[in-house]
């Protein structure tokens, strides 16, 4: 393992909601400069995790490292440095998309051109529109926009394919590749496997909490006994197949 500062690191991570155990003794690193892809079945604490990752919410136990800080200490830090598109993001009624990234761009204290954003993302002409009267796309382009606002270190993408057209899939692509050509480190989750397999460096599959694998599509193969051929869709359906198979419960 490597001692250079991880971009994520947790250890022991574990989230309890009431009865439900979401997330379990997780121990997870991203390198930094890395592309990884966060995947699990609808329920296994992805976005649990990602919350925690950026103090909306707060372990049962476990430590936290993001950019080798707390995030529970130092949360101001870590959100200046580090770009999110949010599950389920919610536009601020009557604003227009430029604003929303001005005001991204006023938190963070930089001066990002909003239309520069706007126009990389695809929005070049939404910019004076009010947000709240984009489609589900143009709205998930549009945070994805503000989370690249200021060149951040690290991009934390939560199901970022989500509503996103062809031509918005393969942006969402070339993006990634280009903060990451730029040094910033991409986690993000995804359901969408086909793209996982395009983007990533490396996955960890989550399954009831617990990371169940990790690696390459290649090394995934390899543990699966999968052939060359196989697809992230199959070896994601073997590896969680296996644990229901072997007592886990189904999805
Ligand atoms: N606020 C909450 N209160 C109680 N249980 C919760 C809460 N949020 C999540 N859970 C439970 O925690 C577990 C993990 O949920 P989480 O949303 O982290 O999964 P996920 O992997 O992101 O799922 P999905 O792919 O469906 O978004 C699930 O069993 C869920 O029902």
């Amino acid at each position: 393992m490597s001692n250079s500062p991880s971009a994520i690191e947790t250890q022991g991570l574990t989230k309890r909601y009431d009865g439900t155990l979401a997330v379990d003794g997780l121990d997870l690193r991203v390198e930094q400069g890395e592309i990884y892809g966060f995947l699990g079945a609808n329920g296994a604490g992805k976005s649990t995790t990602i919350g925690i990752l950026l103090d909306y919410l707060r372990p049962t136990s476990g430590t936290v490292r993001v950019l080798d800080r707390n995030p529970e200490e130092d949360v101001v830090e870590v959100h200046d440095r580090i770009g999110v598109l949010p599950d389920r993001f919610g536009v601020y009624e009557g604003v227009t998309g430029r604003r929303h990234i001005k005001l991204v761009a006023e938190t963070k204290a930089v001066d990002d051109d909003p239309d520069t954003l706007l126009a990389r993302v695809g929005l070049k002409d939404a910019g004076d529109t009010s947000a709240e009267k984009y489609s589900q796309g143009m709205q998930q382009r549009l945070a994805l926009a503000m989370a690249l606002v200021g060149e951040p270190e690290l991009l934390i993408l939560d199901e970022p394919f989500t509503g996103l057209d062809p031509h918005g899939v393969r942006r969402m692509r070339e993006i990634v590749h280009e903060e990451n050509d730029r040094g910033a480190t991409v986690f993000f989750s995804s359901h969408v496997l086909g793209q996982v397999e395009l983007v990533c460096d490396r996955v960890g599959i989550l399954h009831d909490g617990q990371l169940i694998a990790e690696g390459s599509l290649s090394e995934l193969r390899d543990r699966t006994g999968s052939d060359d051929e196989a697809s992230m869709e199959d070896v994601f359906v073997s590896l969680t197949d296996a644990r229901v198979d072997m007592g886990g419960e189904v999805q």
